[in-house]
């Protein structure tokens, strides 16, 4: 790992407002950083769909598809920089699914996790689902994976990238609350040979015969049913408590593959929630928190403002209550994917924020709060090449020391069952 940039380094090449140079005063980061990764330095980064042979033949031709050189990031499996004015979504390979877009810091977020093929992993904020499908692609054929996200749309959009890269067989998706999600994995698996409800997805796969049990589940979970289907499923839900009877109305499961412990079970079958000295109900075994943020270390989303009107990223990114509210929401985030993890698993916690508010003092409070919890060293981090966070073990990625996207990077595993404080 590389040593802090050193502050005081020339001023940044875009126009940023003077609102934004503010925010980024005001929490401590130097204007500078912008002015390295302006569009021309930054690399584009793909990584290869796991499968996809990576033969040099094979990257030749992705290569000359899209007319430049790959060059393979020696720390991180799969990933290939490309020039930075390189377009991959045009191309046969992007559209056939044999890439992805996806910068190589949020591939360390995911690679931090220590995924392992059978593990119950939770994404409490998927969308819109590059790091969801790249623990997919480490799961393989055995586990699940859930992912939650609150904002339908980018969501609908995570639900698109699973079925193009074929990746939905062990995923449900649910538009819910990641701070107040509560369902758990569910471990035996229905067998879909002998079961009557066989194999159904959401989106009718390849394979699937009978659509109409797929669209009765997920009748069970859309907010928009009938004044009769509300009534007959307020009926069923008779003898259950309220507040549980509120959290079923709200979340909607907007996928579900068919080894994604949906299939053969009722709305109701799921809703087995954890009460806080409940720990003999499994939970999941690897957590990813990777928190709404103000995306300030994203150089090319703030990029984007250049189009879109300097006054928007003022008004939608820098107001102080929204920070203040962020940091509130991250906290709530945090907390809850760790009460839903199992004692022994991991949570990663990242921003691709480079303030210290959104990220080390996020991790600090957390921390003071939860007992059970203790941050860990992330092993797989020897030879990246990051900084460390201002809390030792935790890790920072930037455009000058990693040329990389900015992101934060906490490790947490939970040690006993203990109770917040
Ligand atoms: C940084 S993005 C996640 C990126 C995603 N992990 C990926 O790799 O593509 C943060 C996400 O958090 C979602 N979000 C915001 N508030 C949330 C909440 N209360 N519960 C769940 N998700 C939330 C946003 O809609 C957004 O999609």
């Amino acid at each position: 790992m590389e040593a802090e940039a050193e502050a005081g380094a020339p001023p940044p090449n875009l126009p940023l407002p003077p609102a934004f140079i503010d925010f980024l005063k005001d929490n401590g980061i130097n204007p500078s950083i912008y002015a390295s990764a302006s569009a021309s330095s930054l690399p584009r980064y793909i990584r290869l769909k796991p499968g996809t042979t990576t033969s040099e033949t094979q990257i030749a031709e992705i290569e000359s598809e899209l007319g430049c050189e790959l060059e393979r990031v020696d720390w991180l499996p799969g990933f290939f920089a490309a020039p930075p004015h390189i377009h991959i979504a045009g191309s046969v390979s992007y559209k056939r699914g044999k890439i992805y877009g996806m910068d190589v810091a949020s591939g360390a977020a995911v690679m931090a996790l220590d995924v392992s093929p059978g593990d119950h992993v939770l994404d409490l904020c998927a969308a819109p689902g590059a790091k969801l499908c790249m623990l997919l692609d480490l799961l393989g054929s055995s586990g699940s994976l859930t992912g939650v996200d609150v904002a339908r749309h980018r969501l609908a959009a995570c639900r698109t990238m699973l079925l193009k890269y074929g990746l939905g067989d062990r995923c449900r998706l649910f538009v819910a609350d990641g701070t107040s999600f509560s369902l758990l994995p569910l471990r035996e698996e229905v067998d879909t040979k002998t079961s009557n409800k066989s194999g159904w997805f959401f989106l009718k796969l390849p394979g699937a015969t009978n659509i109409k049990e797929c669209m009765d589940v997920l009748k069970e979970w859309s907010p928009k049913r009938s004044w009769k289907e509300r009534k007959s499923a307020r009926r069923s839900t008779n003898g259950t408590g309220p507040e549980l009877v509120r959290a079923m109305a709200q979340m909607e499961l907007l996928y579900y593959g068919r080894h994604s412990g949906m299939v053969g079970h009722s709305k109701r079958d799921l809703f087995i929630t954890r009460g806080d000295s409940e720990a003999s109900v499994s939970g999941y075994d690897r957590v990813l928190v990777d928190a709404e943020c103000t995306h300030d270390g994203s150089f090319k989303h703030i990029q984007k403002f250049e189009h879109w009107g300097w006054d928007t990223l003022q008004r939608r990114v820098l107001y102080a209550e929204r920070s203040d509210s962020l940091t509130h929401l991250q906290l709530n985030l945090l907390t809850n994917g760790f009460r839903l993890l199992n004692v022994g698993g991991s949570l990663v916690y990242s921003t691709c924020s480079l303030t210290v508010a959104q990220n080390e003092d996020v991790v600090k409070q957390f921390l003071s709060r939860n007992p059970a919890a203790e941050l860990v060293e992330i092993e797989v981090a020897k030879n990246w090449p990051c900084r460390s966070g201002l809390i030792p073990k935790t890790l920072r990625f930037d455009p000058l020391t990693s040329q990389t996207s900015g992101l934060f990077i906490a490790k947490i595993t939970k040690i006993s069952q203990t109770l917040e404080v």
